[in-house]
């Protein structure tokens, strides 16, 4: 169905591209620590969207919810037809988040935030029906990313490496002025936390969207 009509679909979209939320940053800049943080102090604001891929499922993995498990052929037509907004190969894998998830998340009334690799943010600020807002996390210094990684104790040596060499030109990428609205530096989880979410409301206000109202009026209910 969406298939067919995707400038149709597109056009319905775009009401909603408004709440689109792009952070961005190296593996171990700590963005999932920021937006876990953001989710407990701002509850039921902000959702992510489910994206496709085509690797396998793994134990306890639903379709529809944790991801979207298709195939290349299905997500390269999709491609065409316009449905995604971005696309990315990882381990021999493609991932891609279609215009028909975000807008699920937003048409429930949240803010959809994508957690992309740079790749991604190239695509989506190449579209001209979206407007996000982008943020990039950024590590201090390579040596710092490479310990705090070292530390988390999820890389092999070989994974580590990898992912130190796509840092480098992250970090290159988020330099650039203009390619990020906000651009926080994690040196200090408490002191970058307040930054990144002041930065995000502030951004979001000037798009009257109100992100703490529903908390302000939550508190003053108790
Ligand atoms: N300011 C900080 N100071 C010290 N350690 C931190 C800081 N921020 C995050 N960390 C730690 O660094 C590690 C990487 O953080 P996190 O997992 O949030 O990164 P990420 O950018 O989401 O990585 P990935 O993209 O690989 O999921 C975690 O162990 C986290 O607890």
């Amino acid at each position: 169905m969406l298939a067919s009509c995707p400038r149709v679909f597109i056009r319905q979209a775009m009401d909603d591209l408004k709440k689109l939320l792009v952070i961005c940053g190296p593996s171990g800049s700590g963005k999932s620590s920021l937006i876990k943080r953001l989710f407990e102090e701002v509850p039921n604001t902000f959702g992510f969207s489910v994206s496709h891929t085509t690797r396998q499922p793994r134990p306890g993995e639903q379709h529809g919810i944790d991801y979207y498990f298709s195939t290349k052929e299905n997500i390269l037509k999709g491609v065409d037809n316009g449905e995604f907004l971005e696309t990315a190969s990882f381990s021999g894998n493609m991932y891609g988040t279609s215009y028909s998830s975000v807008k699920n998340v937003c048409s429930s009334g949240k803010i959809c935030l994508l957690d992309i690799e740079m790749q991604g943010v190239i695509q989506v600020k190449q579209r001209k029906d979206l407007n996000p807002v982008t943020v990039f996390v950024k590590p201090p210094s390579l040596e710092v990313l490479e310990e705090r990684l070292r530390k988390r104790g999820t890389e092999t040596e070989e994974s580590l490496r990898k992912r130190l060499e796509t840092a480098k030109k992250e970090m290159e990428y988020g330099a650039v002025p203009g390619n990020f609205q906000i651009v926080v530096v994690n040196d200090d989880l408490d002191r970058c936390y307040k930054e990144f979410k002041e930065a995000i409301v502030s951004k979001f206000k000037d798009r009257d969207v109100d992100i703490l109202a529903g908390l302000q009026e939550a508190g003053s209910q108790k």
